[in-house]
């Protein structure tokens, strides 16, 4: 399999711009020689400016944890894709569960924000996944086949090299920021329930080249046998991403 893993922080609501400088300086004389996976950084919208230019010159990617779905107008609070665009960014995570949580994202929106970062030429990590009690209650698959059939609405009709940019990041919403963290048999179970939808929606090339992070207490104690399954193409990674040593050494699983 020709999938390129992608190693990815997200750093949350965490750092000052000072803090995120420290950790890119820190960062990158750990990783300089690695070149096996992509390395993506995902900060706060009001550090963006600072981690572009500190990991300026390096293969390290930066993106935003969020973008509206406009291309602009009265959405105070909000980013948008070419001002995200304009100052360096090149990925962005949609629908993480905590927007889906705690700020009302739906499918629909994840769906609206996708064609959007699409359009501006984004890497989008689309995340997706179940909260416990839909594990518990055995409905972990349709949960996931909703969620990948509402992102992906109107994705068919799109070129392929577009399509073939968005990456799928699976993170079990019991597993995040818990220390509970999927075995790599049930992630790989999941990411193949994934790909067997995305092959039904979007065709059986797209799916088998579409990379699919696992993400949800990734640590550097667990990361050789979560991404060294077959299924699982890199990690979104929160806590153990906030520090330098910590997540070169998931980067180098
Ligand atoms: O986006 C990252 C996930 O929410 C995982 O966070 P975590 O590694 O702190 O569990």
């Amino acid at each position: 399999m020709s999938r390129k893993a992608l190693i990815a922080a997200n750093w949350k609501m965490y750092k000052t711009p000072a803090e995120a400088k420290a950790f890119v300086d820190a960062f990158l004389p750990l990783v300089a020689d690695h070149t096996r996976d992509e390395i993506a950084l995902f900060p706060s919208p009001v550090l963006l400016p600072t981690v572009v230019e500190a990991a300026r010159g390096s293969s390290i990617a930066i993106g935003a944890q969020n973008i509206h779905f406009a291309e602009e107008g009265a959405y105070t609070g909000e980013t948008s894709a070419s001002q995200l665009a304009a100052i360096g960014g090149t990925h962005t995570l949609i629908g993480h569960s905590e927007r889906r949580q705690y700020f009302g994202e739906t499918d629909d929106i994840v769906n609206k924000k996708l064609h959007t970062a699409l359009k501006h030429g984004f890497v989008p990590v689309v995340c997706i996944g179940e909260v416990l009690g839909e594990r518990e209650a055995g409905m972990t698959a349709s949960v996931l086949k909703i969620q990948v059939n509402g992102a992906f609405a109107g994705i068919k009709g799109l070129a392929a090299e577009v399509i073939s940019s968005i990456v799928i990041a699976y993170e079990p919403v019991w597993a995040i920021g818990t220390g509970k963290t999927a075995t790599p048999e049930m992630a790989a179970d999941a990411h193949r329930i994934i790909r067997a939808e995305v092959s039904s929606l979007l065709g059986s090339d797209v799916a088998a080249n579409m990379r699919i992070l696992y993400g949800g207490s990734v640590k550097p104690d667990n990361a050789t046998a979560l991404i060294g399954q077959e299924e699982i193409d890199g990690a979104l990674v929160g806590g153990a991403s906030l520090k330098p040593d910590s997540f070169a050494s998931i980067v180098k699983y």
